[in-house]
């Protein structure tokens, strides 16, 4: 979900395993030469989405020994899950509703075009009707980590897991 730690997480993990970290939403900046704020307004939504799958598709498929953050729409769109279990090993970083209407809250400077303008009510709303519809692409994620203690090592010993069955 938006706010849920992905690329702060994401950023750790990739200092800890040695790998280059991407962060998907700056990646379609940098390649579009656009802000992704921009792309929604002036595009519309379908047109963000076209560009996050093209984006995805070359990092996931070009190159390796990566973590990706995503954006919490991106498994949600175009058969986006079904590549990013074919090719790399997803995680679901599964934060509350009342921790992340806190940490969005926060979000003045309107970097998320999703809860622009928005008070806490309007978030909440907003957080509740995401969480409904993706919740069924983000449980297909390889490993789920839940609740407060989610951290690097937690992470680095479901992977061991994964990989060793
Ligand atoms: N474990 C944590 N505990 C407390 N605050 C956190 C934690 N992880 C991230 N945050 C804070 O929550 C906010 C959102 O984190 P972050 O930007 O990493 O989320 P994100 O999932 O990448 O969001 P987005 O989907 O919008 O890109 C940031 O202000 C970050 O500092
Ligand atoms: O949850 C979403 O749908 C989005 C999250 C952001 O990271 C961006 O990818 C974009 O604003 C859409
Ligand atoms: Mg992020």
């Amino acid at each position: 979900m938006p706010g849920s730690g992905k690329s702060t997480f994401g950023k750790q993990l990739a200092r800890q395993l040695n790998f280059v970290f991407w962060d998907l939403d700056d990646v379609i900046e940098k390649g579009e030469n656009r802000k992704i704020r921009d792309i929604f307004y002036e595009e519309g939504e379908g047109k963000f989405r076209e560009l996050e799958t093209k984006h995805l598709y070359k990092i996931i498929t070009g190159i390796e020994g990566f973590v990706l953050s995503t954006g919490g729409g991106t498994p949600c769109f175009n058969d986006n899950m079904d590549l990013i279990n074919q090719e790399s090993v997803s995680v679901y970083l599964d934060v509350s509703m009342e921790e992340l209407l806190k940490r969005l809250s926060k979000d003045k400077g309107g970097e998320r075009p999703m809860f622009a303008g928005m008070d806490k009510g309007e978030i909440i709303l907003k957080l509740k009707n995401l969480s409904a519809q993706r919740e069924r692409y983000y449980r297909q994620a390889k490993i789920k980590l839940s609740g407060e203690d989610i951290s690097t090592e937690l992470l680095m010993s479901e992977l061991m897991t994964y990989f060793r069955n």
